[in-house]
């Protein structure tokens, strides 16, 4: 039942992670994930090399491209500090609402706003939108081939300071090439690679962590 994948997967959270628990939620996905069909969350072992990342950024203010289900907008939001905010665009309207209620079951909604929207047309109006100046974190998840373009519209839009971490998903699996040369060949940033496993599955994947030099 449940007309989508997203869908089924809010509807096994509904029924089996408690309400106001992120952990018990971020589970409840890993394990209707790993044992009922697949998603392209971040997934538990990658999860980990995110949560690292947030908790020794300490970030005020963070930027996550395609929220998806929200399952890493969890994994983000649990770890902020009090008064930080984290922005994620999503530009799937049915995933947005039902990522939107998976993060109300989470009870994490309040640290989050979820724009509904391609990151090209919502990225220049955030400094405006949220009377912010620069990121602290950018989760990059989104379609593949739109890391790099986007990348370029967050310098272009003065949108990261030096320092800025930038953390990118899927960087083997399915891999991001371009984006990959240019983060590791760019005199403006040091780039360095995280090994892992593809969510859910014995299949390389990993993460590149890039750090913005202004
Ligand atoms: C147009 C660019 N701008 C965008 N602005 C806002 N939201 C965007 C945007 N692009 C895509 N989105 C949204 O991000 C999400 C897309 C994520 C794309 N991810 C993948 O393709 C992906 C794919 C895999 C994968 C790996 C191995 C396979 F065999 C098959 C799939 C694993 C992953 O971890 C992935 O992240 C969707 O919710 C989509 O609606
Ligand atoms: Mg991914």
């Amino acid at each position: 039942s449940g007309k989508s994948r997203p869908m089924r997967i809010l509807q096994y959270v509904q029924n089996t992670a408690v309400q106001g628990d992120a952990n018990s939620v971020i589970s409840a996905v890993d394990s209707y994930c790993a044992n009922v069909e697949w998603a392209m969350n971040v997934g538990d072992k990658k999860g980990e090399i995110l949560d690292a990342v947030v908790l020794d950024v300490r970030p005020r203010w963070v930027l996550e491209l395609g929220t998806y289900c929200g399952y890493s907008t969890m994994r983000i939001a649990r770890l902020l500090p009090p008064g930080a905010r984290l922005i994620t665009l999503e530009m799937n309207h049915h995933y947005a609402q039902v990522a939107k209620q998976i993060l109300g079951h989470a009870g994490l909604d309040s640290q989050v706003d979820l724009l509904v929207g391609a990151s090209s047309a919502l990225i220049p109006q955030l400094k405006k939108k949220f009377d912010m100046d620069k990121f602290d974190l950018v989760f990059i998840d989104h379609w593949k081939t739109s890391y790099l373009p986007d990348t370029k519209l967050l310098e272009e839009c003065d949108l990261l300071a030096s320092g800025t971490v930038l953390l990118a998903d899927n960087v083997t699996c399915p891999g991001a090439p371009e984006y990959l040369h240019y983060v590791r060949n760019s005199p403006r940033y040091k780039s360095l690679y995280f090994p892992s496993q593809l969510e859910y599955l014995r299949v390389e994947d990993g993460m590149e962590k890039s750090v913005f030099l202004g």
